[in-house]
């Protein structure tokens, strides 16, 4: 599902970001990738969605080859995959339902099929009475939940979150995390960047360690291990 083998990044300047990652991940595992800032877990899960190439190496997702894919095609990648991001990203001055339409028009469903997807993953996050609102009109916790079900929209097999529960409350993190749980239940692999201790070590699932851009550890049912 995910294979990464020898895979290196040096960005243009010269910093070297990854020196070397060999990492497999299968349908349905949960993953936090865990590591010191800078240690490169933001350029290991952009290199999943092609949103970084690797300077060598041999990545491997959803059955696509990253580093021959050809730029049409990475549409087709990256509708296989769901991105929630630390400060959500949505569009300011789009609706909350707009916000998941958007994800979906671009791959040519009717409106009623829009409309239908749209009420689906909304109520999936639990905010199926929100859709008519605007982000600067929902909270930090409803605004992830959003981009959570713009995520879901295109029903991709995996989930790929950097710090999603960053910019949030401990309560509000542990929605989005049972969230994630329940997403996860139904088989849909997560990859999670973070560095929230209390969620790594109570919600206990793979943790890869990165550290100077190697691999430091990979734990079944690991620690989060670092004081930051
Ligand atoms: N676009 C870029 N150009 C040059 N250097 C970059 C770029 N993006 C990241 N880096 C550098 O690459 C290294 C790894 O960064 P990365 O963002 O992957 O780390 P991280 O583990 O996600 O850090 P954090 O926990 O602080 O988010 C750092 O030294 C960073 O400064």
């Amino acid at each position: 599902m995910i294979e990464m083998q020898d895979v290196w990044k040096e960005y243009p300047n010269g910093t070297k970001a990854l020196n070397g990652i060999s990492i497999h991940i299968q349908k349905g595992e949960f993953v936090y990738v865990v590591g010191p800032s800078g240690a490169g877990k933001s350029t290991f899960i952009k290199l999943m969605y092609r949103e970084v190439r690797p300077t060598r190496g041999h990545i491997f997702v959803n059955g696509f080859n990253i580093e021959r894919l050809k730029d049409h095609k990475i549409p087709l990648l990256r509708r296989s995959i769901g991105v929630v991001f630390q400060d959500f990203k949505l569009l300011p001055k789009l609706t909350a339902g707009e916000n998941v339409a958007f994800a979906l028009e671009v791959i040519g469903l009717s409106p009623r099929q829009i409309k239908r997807r749209v009420k689906d993953v909304l109520a999936q996050v639990g905010l199926e009475d929100k859709g008519d609102k605007l982000p600067s009109q929902l909270s930090g916790g409803e605004q992830q939940r959003i981009a959570v079900a713009r995520a879901l929209a295109n029903n991709p097999s995996v989930i790929i979150a950097d710090e999603p529960t960053g910019n949030l409350d401990p309560d509000t993190s542990w929605g989005i995390m049972r969230l994630f749980q329940r997403i996860n239940d139904r088989g849909t692999t997560i990859v999670m960047a973070t560095h929230n201790r209390d969620i790594v070590n109570s919600l206990r699932r793979r943790v890869i360690g990165i550290e100077n851009g190697i691999i430091a550890r990979d734990e079944q049912r690991g620690l989060y291990g670092y004081d930051d």
